[in-house]
């Protein structure tokens, strides 16, 4: 794995969207289409932005499928993982070759049937992801299934995840979050060929340093991020605050 460590999350996200948008070139050049997976949440906001910005790349050759969602979540809802892709990314990149949502007001096990067949018919060339502060990768809180081989699971979420949910400002109460998700399983998003993870601010400090610093276990399920050929961990100072010196950070 290599770490980097930026001053802020706006020169964080431009470092992660350059090396997202080269990986993406890479996959067109070699193999005429690329395969993504996008995460959401305040994140990665620096990060789509930055991609964004990389007018090169030919989006009629990118497919993209869906990190987490809520299940029961109206797509006009502003917590809405969909909306927010739609927003922030869809819309401005249109036409893509090819989108797919993970639709939470569907029945949750057709659904993430229907993502499977598809997501194991596209190999992913590059997934962008996050940290929770509780460690969570994608929806996957910990204790973390690190063994299933299904791409997308229904996952019942903790009080740790809603409670960021809730004081990011998505909704109104701790009570509005919904408790279930379907989230792309841990497994799924280890086979992406890279992985760039974008984890800016301060309330991520300790949730970056039990990832990095302890053995991979399913209690820190970023944890299994060290054992990716092929990933890239983009720190700022806030959320690198935390860590042993020991730890190899390129500044
Ligand atoms: N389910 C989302 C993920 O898609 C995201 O990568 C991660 C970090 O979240 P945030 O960016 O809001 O800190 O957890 C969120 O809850």
């Amino acid at each position: 794995m290599n770490i980097y460590k930026r001053k802020t999350p706006a020169d964080l996200g431009k470092a992660a969207g350059k090396e997202a948008a080269d990986a993406i070139q890479s996959a067109i050049k070699h193999r005429g289409e690329a395969n993504i997976i996008l995460a959401t949440g305040t994140s990665q906001f620096e990060t789509i932005k930055s991609l964004l910005a990389h007018k090169e790349i030919d989006w009629k050759k990118v497919t993209m499928f869906h990190l987490d969602e809520y299940l029961g979540l109206d797509i006009t809802h502003p917590a809405s993982f969909r909306k927010y892709l739609k927003e922030r990314f869809v819309d401005k990149v249109a036409p893509l070759k090819s989108f797919h949502f993970i639709d939470g007001e569907k029945d949750p096990i057709k659904e993430t049937e229907r993502l499977g067949k598809l997501i194991r018919e596209n190999p992913i060339d590059v997934a962008l992801v996050g940290i929770g502060e509780n460690g969570h990768l994608a929806f996957n809180d910990p204790p973390a299934d690190f063994e299933t081989e299904d791409p997308y699971l229904v996952v019942d979420l903790d009080e740790a995840c809603r409670k960021q949910q809730f004081n990011e400002g998505w909704f109104p109460d701790l009570n509005a979050v919904p408790t279930r998700a379907i989230s792309m399983s841990i497994r799924q998003i280890m086979k992406s060929k890279k992985i760039i993870c974008s984890v800016p601010d301060s309330r991520k400090a300790e949730a970056v340093k039990s990832s990095l610093e302890n053995e991979p276990s399913p209690e820190f399920p970023a944890s299994i991020l060290q054992q990716h050929p092929d990933c890239s961990l983009y720190l700022d100072e806030a959320s690198a605050s935390l860590l042993d010196p020991s730890t190899a950070v390129n500044d």
